[in-house]
C-alpha cells in the first residue's frame, strides 16, 4: 500500500479486549499507528476510537484486502466503522445566502492552505456573493428560490452537488431549510454555521432575540445538519461575553467573529477525520501532532 497516513473512526459497544484486538489486527498486517485515541462512555456502554496508521511498501495488503479483513472482526465486535486513506482532498462546495463574513473567511483560509480541502464551488439563491467567490477564483452558481420553488432548487443543487461527486456541503449562512430528502442524501457531509450558542435561540434572527432576552454571552454553534432545525450534532461552539450596551447591531458584530472562527474549526475537525457522530451527538477527538 503507498505509503500514507491512513484513519480508522471506530464505534462499537464497549467489550474487554477491543483495544488489543484492533491493534493487534493492525499491527499484524504491518501497519504502524502512529496515533490511536479512544474514549468509553460508560453511562451507554460504547466505546470509540480513532486510529491512525501509516504504512509503507512492506505492506502487501490492498485497500479491499484491508477492508474485507478488518469487516470479519468489526462484525465480531459489532464495530461501525469508516476509513480514509488521506489519499485525495475532499471536494467542499460552500452554500450561502446574504451575509459574506464565513465566506470570505473559509475563501481565505483555503486559499492559504489552512483548508485542507479542495473548494469546487459556492452556491447561493442570492447573486450578491458572487464578487465574493469571483475575488477567490472559485466558480459561483446562483441557485434562486422561493417558498413554492423549493423543491425544484433543492434537485437542481443535487444536479450541481453530484455532478462534481462533493463531498462536504458547509452552509455559511444559508437560510433556506433544507429537505428531510435532501439531508438524508448528504447525511452527516452537511455542515452548518448558526448564529447562536445552541440551543439557545434556534431558528432564524438570534441576534435581534439576545439582544431582546439580555443575555450576558452570545455564541455560535457549528453542526451537523438534520432534517430538525439546528438540531443536529454540534462539532464545536464558541462564546464571548456581551453587556447591557450591546445593540443588536453590535451583538452581530461580536458574533460574526465567534462564527468564522467556529466553522473553520469545525470544518477542519471534520476534513481532519476527527468526528466520529453518535445518534444526535458527536464526538470530537483532538488533533494530534502528526
Ligand atoms: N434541514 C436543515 N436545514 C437548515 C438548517 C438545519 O439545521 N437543518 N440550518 C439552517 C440555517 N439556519 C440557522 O442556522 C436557518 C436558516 C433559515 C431559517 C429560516 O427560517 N428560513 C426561512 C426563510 C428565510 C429567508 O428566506 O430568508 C425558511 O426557510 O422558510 C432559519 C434558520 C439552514 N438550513
Amino acid at each position: 500500500m503507498n505509503p500514507q497516513i491512513v484513519t480508522f473512526l471506530i464505534k462499537c459497544p464497549d467489550k474487554k479486549g477491543i483495544i488489543s484486538a484492533l491493534t493487534g489486527f493492525f499491527f499484524k498486517e504491518g501497519f504502524n499507528i502512529i496515533s490511536a485515541q479512544q474514549y468509553t462512555n460508560s453511562l451507554e456502554g460504547k466505546f470509540f476510537m480513532r486510529i491512525r496508521l501509516t504504512s509503507d511498501d512492506s505492506v502487501a495488503i490492498s485497500k479491499n484486502q484491508l477492508e474485507n479483513k478488518f469487516s470479519d472482526l468489526a462484525k465480531s465486535y459489532q464495530i461501525t466503522w469508516k476509513v480514509d486513506y488521506g489519499s485525495k482532498k475532499q471536494k467542499v462546495a460552500i452554500l450561502v445566502s446574504h451575509t459574506s463574513h464565513n465566506l470570505y473567511d473559509l475563501l481565505y483560509r483555503h486559499r492559504e492552505g489552512e483548508l485542507n480541502c479542495d473548494v469546487r464551488m459556492v452556491i447561493s439563491n442570492h447573486q450578491k456573493l458572487k464578487s465574493v467567490a469571483d475575488m477567490f477564483g472559485v466558480p459561483f452558481h446562483y441557485a434562486p428560490v422561493t417558498a413554492e420553488t423549493k423543491s425544484e432548487q433543492e434537485n437542481e443543487l443535487t444536479r450541481l452537488l453530484d455532478s462534481h461527486k462533493i463531498d462536504l456541503i458547509v452552509m455559511a449562512r444559508y437560510m433556506q431549510i433544507l429537505s428531510a430528502g435532501f439531508i438524508d442524501r448528504y447525511q452527516g457531509k452537511i455542515i452548518n454555521i448558526h448564529h447562536s450558542f445552541l440551543p439557545a435561540f434556534q431558528g432564524a434572527n438570534p441576534y435581534k432575540r439576545a439582544y431582546e432576552r439580555g443575555v450576558k454571552l452570545i455564541g455560535a454553534t457549528a453542526h451537523y445538519a438534520t432534517k430538525d432545525l439546528d438540531e443536529g450534532p454540534i462539532i464545536e461552539q464558541g462564546v464571548e461575553r456581551v453587556t447591557h450596551e450591546c445593540t443588536p447591531a453590535s451583538l452581530k458584530k461580536i458574533g460574526a467573529d465567534i462564527e468564522t472562527l467556529v466553522l473553520a474549526k469545525a470544518v477542519n475537525f471534520h476534513l481532519n477525520n476527527q468526528v466520529i457522530v453518535d445518534g444526535n451527538k458527536a464526538i470530537v477527538f483532538p488533533e494530534t501532532g502528526e
